[in-house]
């Protein structure tokens, strides 16, 4: 039996699919969610601090209480009553993996109060199963930027190079977009011939990332099974993407379901894709929040 009564969780925020990686890469971002569980015997408590504290619910329907009680669950056992004291740093609902933040935090959490019962994997597989795809809660996970296949036998995790020298740029805009929204404009079927673009771009683009060079850069960010359907959501985009084009990004695509676009760029050029994309969507009347975000490469960490 745990003698541990507190555990403090912080998660990263991450990036998925990268353009032809849906629903099967992503990369962890320099941008954290905090969050403290501590034993009560006075029941539920969630207090929230942070931007956007307001939208998070503070009863049993908080995502992150629900993973922390899915992990009992799983183990057979009831739940403590905790206090839980949520530091919000990753946006909701914008493309940059709050919600898997909040499963692998509530997962991970509850796994240390009740003494390391399960191993990492059988975390994260949990985790996988509650967002639904890997994409966000394996590198929110892990850290790093990671693929993730089904197996033969559960999931295959491999993780990939990110070159030093290739500098993410993300473009929040102060509007929100649902994953659930995001997906619903997805057709079900798609051409062999799509298959096949995606299949030949997100190779070229592992490649890409391990290397840095430019022109298999330019060329591997694009996609044909999620973002041509996804562009319409999000107003502005093909202006933020020429701007940020123009500025010296070597392509730009929709971070995870959106509505954050993401552009990968070098050193020289950061400082003017962050101005570019900021300026074009202002002249949308949309107002963001632009910076680069460099890799994380610690995942979760209990502190
Ligand atoms: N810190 C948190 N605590 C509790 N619930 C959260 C937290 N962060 C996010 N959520 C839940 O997750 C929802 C957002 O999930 P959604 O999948 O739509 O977007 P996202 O994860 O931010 O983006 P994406 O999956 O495209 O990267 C929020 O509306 C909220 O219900
Ligand atoms: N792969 C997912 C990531 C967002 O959760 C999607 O694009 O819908």
């Amino acid at each position: 039996m745990s003698t541990i009564s507190t555990v403090t969780v912080k998660v990263p925020a991450t990036t998925a699919n990268l353009g032809p990686g849906f629903d099967c890469i992503g990369a962890a971002l320099q941008l954290h969610n905090e969050f403290k569980f501590t034993r009560n015997d006075s029941g539920l408590v969630i207090q929230v601090s942070g931007t956007e504290a307001d939208k998070v619910q503070t009863d049993e329907s908080n995502l992150l209480y629900q993973a922390f009680v899915k992990l009992y669950e799983y183990i057979q056992e009831t739940p403590p009553s905790v206090k839980i004291e949520i530091k919000l740093g990753v946006p909701l609902a914008r493309g940059l993996g709050s919600s898997a933040t909040a499963i692998v935090g509530g997962l991970v959490a509850g796994n240390a109060l009740a003494g390391s019962p399960l191993s990492d994997m059988q975390v994260m597989e949990l985790a996988i199963s509650m967002e639904g795809h890997p994409d966000n809660v394996v590198p929110a996970f892990l850290g790093g930027c990671r693929l993730a296949a089904t197996g033969l036998n559960g999931w295959k995790i491999c993780d990939l190079t990110w070159h030093k020298d290739i500098i993410p740029v993300v473009a929040i805009p102060d509007f929100e977009l649902s994953t659930s929204e995001a997906r619903k404009v997805l057709p079900t079927e798609i051409s062999r011939a799509d298959a096949i673009f995606n299949a030949a771009h997100l190779g070229l683009l592992l490649r890409a990332l391990a290397t840095s060079r430019e022109e298999w850069l330019k060329a591997a960010l694009q996609d044909k099974l999620h973002q041509p359907y996804r562009k319409a959501l999000i107003p502005g985009y093909d202006d933020v993407e020429t701007s940020a084009l123009a500025a010296g990004a070597y392509g730009m695509v929709i971070s995870g379901a959106g509505p954050t676009l993401l552009a990968l760029t070098d050193n020289l050029h950061t400082q003017a894709v962050v101005t570019a994309m900021a300026n074009a969507w202002k002249q949308e009347g949309i107002t963001s929040h632009v910076r680069s975000l460099p890799i994380d490469v610690q995942g979760a960490v209990i502190l």
